[in-house]
């Protein structure tokens, strides 16, 4: 069985790298430059970096420069979110050597071309599912955006590769993982499910692991990680099988 994927974190809010709760704008704590975080989980042995424009996924402007800097710099596989909506901003993100993109409100809002981007780049797009109970929410999750399960059937038929499955409710709280979510996800999904939001301690990487022969793929660490509850270097060996 493969070994649960970690993805540190870095979301990038006027030129920071920040933490929100409940990805609620103005709840950010501020961890300094986004490029010293990214390469310091790169030099713990991270194999994956989650990198998000969070000014983009707000519509409060976009840290693009620093950005495809950040990605620029990385030897490790890099998932970019935040923004990307249409085919330039497509464009720009693929340009920074990105393994792969997450959108959000685009397959909320304009599905056609999340239909026609998946037939283009498949495995290079993944749909971030960001849901509070099973209602989506995009615009910086400011906004309801139709039924998780009824979305997931429609991107499935469209062949998205994969989905990284967000509960609002839990993220940046340190408050553990919605391990029912990700089951109930994974049993509507032949797709691989990488796990974001409440990770708080190495048991939670653990359970989350516990999920792997489900198919959950990764689980992105954020908070936890900056909060200092346990290294990087921990938590790829809890979860080294
Ligand atoms: O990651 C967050 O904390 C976050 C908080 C609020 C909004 C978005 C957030 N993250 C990522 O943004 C994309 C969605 O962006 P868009 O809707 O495509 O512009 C989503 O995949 C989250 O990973």
């Amino acid at each position: 069985m493969p070994k649960l994927e970690l993805l540190p974190a870095v979301d990038v809010r006027d030129g920071q790298a920040v933490r929100l709760v409940h990805g609620e704008s103005g709840s950010e704590t501020s961890y300094g430059s986004p490029l010293e975080a990214a390469l310091a989980w790169q030099n713990a042995g991270a194999e994956w970096l989650h990198l998000v424009d969070l000014d983009a996924a707000f519509g409060t402007g976009d840290n693009r420069a620093l950005i495809a800097e950040v990605a620029g710099a990385m030897d490790i596989k890099v998932e970019l979110s935040g923004g990307i909506r249409d085919d330039a901003s497509l464009a720009a993100a693929l340009a920074t050597g990105c393994r792969r993109v997450n959108l959000g409100t685009a397959a909320l809002e304009t599905p056609e071309w999340v239909a026609k981007v998946i037939a283009e780049h498949g495995d290079k797009i993944a749909v971030g599912l960001d849901v509070r109970g099973t209602t989506l929410r995009g615009r910086g999750w400011t906004r309801d955006g139709g039924d998780l399960y009824e979305t997931l059937a429609r991107l499935d038929s469209e062949g998205c590769a994969r989905y990284v499955v967000t509960d609002i409710a839990k993220d940046g709280t340190l408050q553990g993982p919605n391990l029912e979510l990700l089951r109930d996800v994974c049993a509507a999904t032949d797709k691989p499910v990488v796990a974001s939001g409440g990770v708080s301690s190495l048991d939670d990487l653990r359970a989350i692991s516990s999920l792997v022969p489900q198919g959950v793929e990764g689980a992105i660490v954020g908070k936890a990680l900056y909060a200092k509850a346990f290294t990087l270097e921990e938590a790829l060996k809890a979860v080294s099988g």
